[in-house]
């Protein structure tokens, strides 16, 4: 049985590549086309939501640029004007299928806030009970540097992430991961995103699009950490979905962990901006790494950074290497003179990584 067969929820990102053709011009056959495949996979009890990149770059047509702005102002300016056309465009692609879409923009800050990450949740569940499509994208209009994702694909990861979805399909221009220094072919699965495999990807070449495989990647690591697999593969293939569930295969498949992060662990492994460091001792490395245990104040050799209880920490390993985060239960001033039973960090509030 093929991984897609046994999803019950899915996300798929689709890239400006696939939705426009050339600066600022709409696919719109395109989508009616994905349209189509969206609906046939809610038939198949299958909850879909969408991550649709393409607002700069139909903002941009709209305006009449033919260069990407470099400017923060001028991009958002982009954004602002893309986006209701693209949110507009799927509408009209669903109509025919009677399906409502569902626009929600993000921010970076919107998935480290706790609460933030859990009204995230719990507005998607309240949408996919009532049947709509959740369309996803970054709200560019207000996200400055420091609170931007950066790009769709680790929006996405991050989305099936906070939706615990079984699957994410990262659909773009091209076929799948191509081994291009080697075979020149599609590599087919993926175990592990090892040094070999990052080499294989390249940026990207158009003016629309951000990131290229290289952010691809990273995004699958995002989701392998979160226990959920993913699919690189063509968005312009009319029959990705179907040859799947026909157990055929398809662009890149990279298959999920197999101890996925519990959820209420998806919003510790999310966390890309950390507090501070905990250094441990090898003992505790492990005690947290082979046996599943918490962390012990007795297991610390040193900590950087100020952070306080409550706040994510990352807990490196005696070679400095990152080996887990997790939520710590005392600030940094506090931790050498800790002396309480209980574990710094609790196995509960603490992911391998
Ligand atoms: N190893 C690789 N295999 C396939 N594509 C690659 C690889 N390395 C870099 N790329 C580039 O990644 C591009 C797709 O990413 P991108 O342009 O960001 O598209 P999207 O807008 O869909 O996110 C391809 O057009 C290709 O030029
Ligand atoms: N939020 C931006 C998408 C940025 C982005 O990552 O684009 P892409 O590389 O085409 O997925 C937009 O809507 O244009």
């Amino acid at each position: 049985m093929s991984a897609l067969s046994q999803a019950k929820r899915i996300v798929i990102k689709l890239g400006t590549g696939v939705l426009t053709s050339g600066i600022g011009e709409l696919d719109t056959a395109r989508i009616e086309t994905l349209c189509q495949q969206v609906n046939m996979l809610r038939e198949q009890g299958i909850e879909v939501i969408l991550v649709s990149s393409g607002a700069v770059g139909l903002g941009m047509g709209k305006l009449g640029l033919n260069k990407r702005p470099r400017d923060m102002a001028n991009l958002q300016a982009c954004a602002s004007v893309g986006q209701s056309i693209l949110i507009n465009t799927w509408q009209k692609g669903f109509d025919p299928h009677g399906i409502t879409v569902a626009q929600i923009l993000l921010t970076r800050e919107d998935l480290r806030a706790k609460h933030r990450h859990n009204a995230v949740f719990n507005t998607v569940e309240r949408l996919l009970a009532h049947g709509t499509v959740p369309i996803v994208n970054e709200n560019d209009t207000v996200s400055a540097v420091e609170i931007k994702f950066g790009d769709n694909d680790t929006l996405s990861a991050l989305v099936a992430s906070v939706v615990n979805a079984d699957l994410l399909f990262i659909l773009s221009n091209i076929p799948g991961l191509i081994d291009m220094q080697g075979s020149g072919e599609v590599v087919e699965r993926i175990e592990k995103i090892t040094p070999e495999i990052e080499a294989m990807a390249q940026g990207t070449n158009t003016e629309t699009s951000v990131g290229g495989m290289i952010s691809k990647l990273s995004a699958a690591k995002i989701a392998h950490r979160a226990g959920c697999g993913v699919i690189i593969g063509s968005g312009k293939e009319n029959k990705l979905f179907e040859q799947l569930l026909e157990g055929k295969s398809a662009g890149t498949y990279f298959v999920p962990s197999t101890q996925p992060v519990k959820s209420h662990k998806r919003w510790i492994a999310i966390q890309d901006h950390t507090f501070g460091n905990v250094h441990i001792d090898a003992g505790a490395t492990e005690a947290i790494v082979k046996r599943g245990k918490s962390l012990l104040a007795a297991g610390i050799v040193k900590v950087e950074g100020d952070f306080h209880a409550g706040d994510v920490v990352r807990i490196c390993a005696p070679d400095g290497l990152p080996i887990a985060q997790g939520i710590i239960h005392t600030d940094a001033a506090e931790v050498s003179e800790y002396s309480d039973p209980a574990p710094v960090i609790h196995r509960d509030h603490l992911v391998l990584l």
